[in-house]
C-alpha cells in the first residue's frame, strides 16, 4: 500500500522566539515538499509558531490523558489545539525513562489526543541490552501491543491520525543506526501487530523511523518497506539539516 510519507521534527527542549523564522523557513519549504512535514516544539513556542507558519502542522511532545484538573506542569489535548497545535507526539523514550511513563500511560494519552482531534506519533523502541540480547523485536512488538489506542477511539483516530514511531534508544542522538535489515524487519513485525489490532485500516498506520536520522542517511532509510517517514531529533533544529532529510522522503 502506497503511504505518503510524513518527517515529523522533534524540537524536545530546545527553540526560543529567535528560532521563530526556522520554522516558517521549513513551513514554506513544506508547501511543495513530496511528504508530509511537521514540528513538535516545546508547549511555549506552539501559538508564536503557528502565527509564523500559518496551515503548517505544529505539534506538542507530549500530553496529559486528562481534560484538565490538578497536574502541575502538564498539558491537556484540549490546551495543545487551543494553542494550535494539530498533532502531538506520546511515549517518547526520553519521557518513558524520565518521567516513568508505562505503556498504560502512552495508550491513555494516545487515546486521549485522539478523541480531542489531535493527530499522534506513539514512539516505542528497545535498550541497548534489549538489542544486546536478541529481543528487540518481541520486546518493542509487546510494547506497541499494550501502548496502541484501542475500542472506540481506535476507529476515530485509525488510519488517518495515528502514527508509530519506532525510535531504538541506543540510536538516538548517538549518530548509530540499526542495519538496514534490522529496521525492515522490526517495520514489518509492526505493521503486523498494527494489522492484528486494527484489521486492513492497520496497512494504513505510518511507521516512522527514528534515531541519528540525517540527510546522509534518510534516503536510505526511506527506501525500507514499511518505513513511512521519520522522526528527526538534533537534524530537525536547523532548516539546513532538515530540509535534506525533507527532500529524501520525496
Ligand atoms: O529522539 C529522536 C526523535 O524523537 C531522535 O533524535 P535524534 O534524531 O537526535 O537522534
Amino acid at each position: 500500500m502506497a503511504r505518503r510519507k510524513l518527517v515529523a521534527g522533534n524540537w524536545k527542549m530546545h527553540g526560543l522566539a529567535a528560532d521563530l523564522g526556522e520554522i516558517s523557513a521549513v513551513s514554506i519549504a513544506a508547501e511543495t515538499a513530496g511528504a508530509d512535514v511537521a514540528l513538535c516544539l516545546p508547549a511555549t513556542l506552539i501559538e508564536r509558531a503557528v502565527r509564523a507558519a500559518p496551515g503548517f502542522a505544529i505539534g506538542g511532545q507530549d500530553v496529559h490523558q486528562s481534560d484538565k484538573g490538578a497536574h502541575t506542569g502538564c498539558v491537556s489535548a484540549a490546551m495543545l489545539i487551543d494553542a494550535g497545535a494539530s498533532l502531538t507526539i506520546v511515549g517518547h523514550s526520553e519521557r518513558r525513562e524520565a518521567q516513568g511513563e508505562s505503556d498504560a500511560d502512552v495508550k491513555a494519552k494516545a487515546e486521549s489526543a485522539l478523541l480531542a482531534g489531535l493527530s499522534v506519533i506513539l514512539c516505542v523502541g528497545e535498550s541497548d541490552a534489549v538489542r544486546e540480547a536478541g529481543d528487540a523485536v518481541s520486546t518493542v512488538s509487546s510494547q506497541l501491543d499494550s501502548s496502541l489506542p484501542r475500542g472506540d477511539v481506535a476507529s476515530a483516530g485509525v488510519p488517518d491520525r495515528l502514527a508509530v514511531a519506532y525510535e531504538p534508544i541506543w540510536a538516538i542522538g548517538t549518530g548509530k543506526v540499526p542495519s538496514i535489515a534490522d529496521i525492515g524487519e522490526m517495520h514489518a513485525a509492526l505493521r503486523e501487530r498494527l494489522k492484528a489490532a486494527y484489521g486492513e485500516a492497520g496497512e494504513g498506520v505510518r511507521i516512522l523511523y527514528g534515531g541519528s536520522v540525517k540527510a546522509t542517511n534518510a534516503a536510505e532509510i526511506f527506501g525500507v518497506d514499511d518505513v513511512d517517514g521519520a522522526l528527526v531529533g538534533g537534524a530537525s533544529l536547523k532548516t539546513s539539516d532538515f530540509l535534506p532529510i525533507v527532500e529524501a522522503a520525496r
